[in-house]
């Protein structure tokens, strides 16, 4: 009988604890209208792990990144981007694992260059921590570049060793009124690039995007092509940034 009872009462703290940790989910998401804001229930602890974080601003020991000692995590997806570029996406230790990196601080990699020497850089993952189960990184693979030679021999199903957070950069919530963001070329991994554009397109008077080019390739009939090398010209491209087909 008192088992019973003590089993009842185990089964309402569980069911107490469900409906508080699914209330809150909603709420946050309601919240903070977040775009992606469909999940699967499975993954619902982890979220939950998720918002403590961010809340306190604060890692608290719930992501699979070691700040002292390299781990491995399995490329499970590589999709090339362009001729130089490809994305890499790496398997967190279990499809519930968070990366546990914090805005704005980046990883460091570590892999062998072309004469087999061991050489480590710093990579920025274009996913968060609300990502789950992976992260992914964007690179640029340089044809003399040391880490971009381990990059490009990199094949599905191969390991990369990864050791951070690391980073100066802390932010705080609500620490300034607004940022100023300036990047080029793989310096947009930092930024977030699908979350600014989802930032640009949810709040318009708030948040805008300028994508600068460094050339721009011009083919059309010579009305055109003289019309837009004048408008070209006044707005600071030089006729070596202009390229007409
Ligand atoms: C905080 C931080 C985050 C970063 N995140 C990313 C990221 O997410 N994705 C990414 O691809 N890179 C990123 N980088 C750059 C990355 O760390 C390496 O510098 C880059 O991958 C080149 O390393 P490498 O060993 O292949 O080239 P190296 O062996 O260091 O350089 C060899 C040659 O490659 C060329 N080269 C190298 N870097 C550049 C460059 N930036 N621009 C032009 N030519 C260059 C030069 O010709 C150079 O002489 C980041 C850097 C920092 C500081």
């Amino acid at each position: 009988m008192e088992s019973l009872q003590s089993h009842r009462v185990e089964m309402i703290s569980i069911a107490v604890a469900l409906v508080a940790i699914g209330a809150g989910t909603a709420f946050y998401f309601y919240i903070t209208k977040k775009p992606k804001g469909i999940l699967k229930f499975s993954n619902l602890s982890a979220v939950w792990l998720i918002l403590l974080q961010k809340e306190k601003n604060s890692f608290v020991g719930i992501g699979c990144l070691d700040p002292d000692n390299f781990k491995e995590y399995k490329l499970v997806k590589r999709t090339e981007l362009s001729h130089n570029v490809a994305k890499f996406k790496f398997a967190l230790p279990t499809p519930n694992s968070v990366l546990g990196l914090p805005i704005g601080q980046h990883m460091s990699c570590r892999g062998k260059d072309s004469v087999g020497e061991e050489v480590v850089k710093p990579y920025t993952p274009t996913t968060l921590d609300s990502d789950i189960g992976y992260f992914e990184l964007v690179i640029k693979m340089y044809p003399q570049g040391r880490m971009s030679h381990h990059f490009r021999e990199m094949r599905e199903g191969d390991y990369m060793a990864v050791k951070g957070p690391k980073g100066r950069f802390k932010y705080q919530p609500n620490q300034v009124r607004a940022f100023g963001m300036i990047a080029g070329g793989t310096g947009i991994t930092p930024m977030f690039q699908e979350e600014i554009d989802n930032l640009a397109t949810i709040f318009p008077s708030q948040f805008n995007i300028y994508y600068v080019l460094n050339q721009i390739l011009r083919c059309g009939p010579p009305p055109m092509n003289k019309a837009m090398a004048a408008h070209l010209n006044d707005l600071g491209y030089t006729s070596q940034m202009q390229f007409q087909f």
